[in-house]
């Protein structure tokens, strides 16, 4: 896709700020700090849209991104981060559950994993939660420029065996550095429209 506008449009805690609009949409998901607002940048060519941090717990709502008036990126809170309270982590549980299980414009979920190392149990279990609900699945592995290409496969076995990866759902290596896969990631979500 080419990418020709993009904006935020709003950051939502609850359903009633939703967009009430019948756009294909796309929701980000994984670790606190691997790389989603990165990857939705270098998706939509823009620097700074989507916030980001070297600190993990930059994103705290769901941010909706139009994009070319005709779909939505969802940037989501990520999960894992140890500094964070119970109470806060509930709702961050509730706030996510109410959003993946609701929303009917959801096509697909982009599950972001770090390539370098196998999946945590934590992104296990956001995989299963997206299989349990039926929710179709990318797997983009990112980061990939921090190891040597030599390496790729390898660790593109590992982190499919580790996430038991259906047969189907689709993974990519993946770098919000250099651009690596964003065609690819791109064909994917096309294909969800
Ligand atoms: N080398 C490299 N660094 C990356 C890549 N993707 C993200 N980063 C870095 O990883 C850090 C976290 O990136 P974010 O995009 O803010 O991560 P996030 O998943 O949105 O984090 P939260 O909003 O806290 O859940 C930043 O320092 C990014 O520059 C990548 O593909 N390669
Ligand atoms: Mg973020």
């Amino acid at each position: 896709m080419k990418v020709t506008s993009s904006d935020i449009v709003i950051s939502a805690v609850k359903p009633e700020q939703y967009p009430d609009v019948d756009l294909p949409e796309f929701a980000l998901a994984g670790r606190s700090n691997v790389g989603k607002s990165s990857f939705i940048n270098k998706m939509l060519n823009r620097k700074g849209l989507a916030r980001i941090s070297s600190k993990p717990g930059k994103t705290q709502t769901l941010n909706f991104f139009l994009i070319n008036e005709i779909l939505h990126f969802v940037d989501v809170p990520g999960y894992g981060y140890a500094k964070v309270s119970k109470t806060e982590r509930a709702a961050w549980g509730r706030m996510i559950e109410t959003y993946f299980t609701t929303r009917e414009q959801l096509r697909a979920v982009v599950l972001i994993v770090d390539l370098r190392h196998p999946p945590t149990e934590d992104d296990v279990m956001m995989y299963n939660f997206l299989k349990h609900y039926e929710i179709p699945c990318i797997v983009i592995a990112t980061k990939a420029d921090k190891i040597p290409k030599g390496k790729w496969q390898k660790h593109l076995k590992v982190t499919r065996q580790t996430l038991n990866l259906e047969e189907g759902d689709h993974m990519v290596i993946f770098s919000s550095e250099t651009g690596e896969g964003k065609d690819k990631a791109w064909a994917l979500l096309e294909s969800y429209m």
